[in-house]
């Protein structure tokens, strides 16, 4: 089974068209790249895995549920399929540690002591083990991104969805970023979609690179096919000779 399935999925918001026809599969363990350029319904996409969008026709299998399906408990996608964000999005009154162990306790009901073992266990992986106790209006961006994907990770997801999660950040604080994106992407057992303009990640530990435009998916490409060979999309060639050159 696929961890994620899009057959001829629709989107409008009202009379606009956000995705047409939109046809991809990702494998579990995948890591997948999403480019294209601004208001080409990245976001849009990603948005509606977790079901934070959702869908007009078509259909959107995740984990083997039907987001469409009145039968799907949207709560148990939400749980497996983490979410990180361009801004963030932390509790900004509550500590680093709780932030953290919020969504475990409340949620999974996971016990206090394994609760907080594995966030140190998880605030170590990220680097910020020093950070517990911070409130993150004492955090930069970089560290602030980097507790919020130790956040999704809490909930043991099957699947992760980055949206721009290096975008927001100062060019110093981006790799502190990738690096720990990147040692997630190397579990073979995460599935991770990323919607990022970082060629180096896709490079490095990206599957899959595919690229959209006007809420269509013009290229999906295995990423040596992508890199090494040419997309065969003429809008594909030139966006990425754009973004490589910047
Ligand atoms: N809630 C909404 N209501 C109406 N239109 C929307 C809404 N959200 C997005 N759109 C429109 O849908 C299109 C796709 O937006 P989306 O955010 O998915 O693109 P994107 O590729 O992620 O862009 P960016 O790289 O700038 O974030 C855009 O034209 C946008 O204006």
């Amino acid at each position: 089974m696929s961890m994620i399935e899009f057959h001829n999925v629709e989107k409008y918001y009202g009379k606009f068209h956000a995705l047409t026809n939109i046809n991809l599969t990702i494998e579990k363990g995948e890591t997948v790249v999403l480019i294209g350029p601004s208001g080409s319904g990245k976001s849009t996409l990603i948005r509606t895995i977790n079901g934070l969008e959702s869908i007009n026709s078509g259909q959107l299998i995740v984990n083997g549920f039907d987001l469409a399906s009145k039968k799907t408990n949207m709560n148990k996608i939400r749980r497996e399929v983490g979410m990180v964000f361009q801004h963030f999005n932390l509790y900004n009154n509550k500590t680093v540690l709780e932030n953290i162990m919020l969504g475990p306790r409340v949620v999974l009901g996971r016990k206090e002591d394994e609760n907080k073992k594995i966030a140190m266990e998880l605030l170590e992986q990220v680097g910020l083990s020093e950070k517990a106790e911070s409130m993150p209006s004492m955090l930069s961006g970089g560290q602030k991104q980097r507790i919020a994907i130790a956040r999704s990770l809490a909930m043991h997801p099957k699947c992760i969805l980055f949206d721009e999660p290096t975008s927001a950040l100062d060019p110093e604080m981006i790799d502190d970023v990738l690096n720990v994106m990147k040692q997630i992407a190397k579990d073979s057992s995460m599935t991770m979609v990323v919607v990022t303009h970082e060629m180096g990640f896709a490079r490095e530990v990206g599957d899959r690179v595919v690229f959209m435009a006007d809420g269509q998916i013009l290229e999906d490409d295995a990423k040596e096919e992508f890199f090494d060979g040419q997309p065969s999309n003429e809008r594909a060639r030139q966006f990425l000779s754009k973004i490589i050159k910047h």
